[in-house]
């Protein structure tokens, strides 16, 4: 198995560079979808959340509201790495399951890790290949307000 980190900043086009690595064969994760797996309806994860930052970042429906915790995370550091600490051990435990059963379906595989917050989350050693996606400031905060308002 070879494994590559793949990283860059926000609309750099992570997601459009690991979809053309998943066209050329590679085992693809996605740790931002699995951060969204991870916490998503009925998970131990989303639990844990609720019981740390409290019944406010529970939308009508009982799914996580994202807003309200970004909000909460965002403006306090030692709040995001109490999320971090419920979120992050459970998104690598997936990913390297995703990565050991890639593994025994061929052992020449290459497996290829889309982490947003590789680098800051002292990753990088991890992997025989790291990929940064990189674009203009600019066009990333263009391609931001064009498609997400
Ligand atoms: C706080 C949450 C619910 C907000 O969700 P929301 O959909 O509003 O925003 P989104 O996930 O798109 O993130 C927005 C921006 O913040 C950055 N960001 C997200 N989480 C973190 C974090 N823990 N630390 C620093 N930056 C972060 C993202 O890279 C992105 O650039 C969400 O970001 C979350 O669950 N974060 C913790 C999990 C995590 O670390 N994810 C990062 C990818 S592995
Ligand atoms: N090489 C490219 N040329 C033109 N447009 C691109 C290119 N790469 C990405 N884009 C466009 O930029 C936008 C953001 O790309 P993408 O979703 O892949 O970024 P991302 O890094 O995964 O974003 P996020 O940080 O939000 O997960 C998309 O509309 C995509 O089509």
């Amino acid at each position: 198995m070879f494994r590559v980190g793949l990283t860059g900043g926000i609309a750099s086009g992570k997601s459009v560079a690991l979809a053309r690595f998943a066209e050329l064969g590679a085992v693809t994760i996605d740790h931002d979808r699995l951060a969204r797996d991870v916490v998503g309806p009925g998970t131990v994860g989303l639990e844990r959340v609720v019981e740390a930052f409290g019944d406010g970042v529970l939308a009508a429906d009982g799914s996580l509201d994202r807003p309200a915790l970004a909000a909460v995370v965002f403006a306090e550091p030692a709040r995001r790495e109490q999320l971090n600490g419920i979120v992050h051990p459970e998104i690598r435990r997936r990913a390297a399951e995703q990565e050991a059963r890639a593994a025994v379906a061929d052992p020449d595989v290459v497996v290829v890790h889309d982490i947003p917050l590789l680098v800051e989350t002292g990753q990088a050693d991890a992997f025989g290949l790291l990929v940064v996606v990189d674009a203009p400031r600019d066009l990333r905060l263009a391609r931001m307000v064009e498609e997400r308002g």
